[in-house]
């Protein structure tokens, strides 16, 4: 068992308005013990509009729940119409930002190189990445997801520093599970994770590779997530759908009660 503490984060998508978004938090929060937290690393997060809610409930009420963004800019201001920077995020007092969530590889064409200058913003402001990485069907299907997101953890941390990528985080969600209901086997996620921490450890050392959390997400729910959990380098779950139902979320949160 590592030392790591689990970091079970929300990726709520485009959905809850600023005004859900309290109300779901607020039952987290209700239901969440200090127990809990202790145990695990709860994080939310939420639509660009929502954040200022949640950082206000946060503060106000002294939760626990950390929160932070979906994306961010690659530039820290001027005339990138549309996009919120790092800086803006900090202020908001964000602690985490998913970087190239395949949906964002997708449909707005975010490449390794879009993708690691967006962790280097992230850094610049003092955020923690949560870096999505992760292979499609037909890389899947061709046996090369391996090969396929390997690349994309090289592509992504190009030029960053140990002292940083001590702190990031690695999401593997493999593109066939996310959204489908046809979650990863155990043995799959850590085929891939454990080949993630393989890499970090040629990169960074053994001993940094061996601090940095690496989440498993796509289609988990609180059914699935105990043996994918039990995966030695798995250390958290990226969690899409199942995160908008707070009584589900809570259960994946509970995954060692099951
Ligand atoms: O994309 C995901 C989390 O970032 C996973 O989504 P689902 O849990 O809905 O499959």
């Amino acid at each position: 068992m590592s030392d790591r503490t689990p970091l079970m984060a929300g990726n709520w998508k485009m959905n809850l308005n600023h005004l859900e978004a309290i109300a779901h938090v607020q039952k987290l929060a209700f239901a969440l013990t200090g127990k809990d937290h202790e145990a695990v690393e709860v994080a939310v997060l939420p639509p660009f509009t929502d954040l200022r809610s949640v950082q206000t409930l946060v503060e106000g009420d002294k939760l626990k729940i950390k929160y932070g963004a979906q994306d961010l800019s690659a530039h820290d201001s001027g005339a990138y119409t549309g996009e919120v920077s790092g800086a803006m995020l900090a202020k908001l007092k964000c602690a985490y930002v998913t970087v190239g969530h395949s949906e964002r590889r997708q449909y707005h064409a975010e490449t390794d190189e879009v993708c690691n200058a967006k962790v280097k913003a992230a850094y610049r402001h003092g955020l923690t990445p949560i870096l999505c990485v992760g292979e499609g069907l037909e890389v899947r299907k061709a046996g090369n997801q391996v090969a396929h997101t390997l690349a994309q953890v090289d592509g992504g941390l190009k030029d960053i520093p140990a002292e940083q990528a001590e702190s990031v985080v690695i999401a593997y969600e493999p593109v066939w599970a996310i959204g489908t209901g046809e979650v990863a086997t155990p043995e799959d996620a850590q085929e891939v994770c454990g080949a993630i921490r393989g890499r970090l450890a040629e990169l960074y050392g053994q001993e940094v590779a061996d601090k940095i959390r690496i989440q498993y997400g796509g289609s988990v729910k609180a059914g699935n997530v105990a043996a994918i959990m039990a995966q030695p380098d798995v250390d958290g779950a990226l969690v899409g759908g199942a995160a908008l139902d707070a009584d589900e979320f809570v259960r994946i949160v509970r995954f060692r009660d099951q």
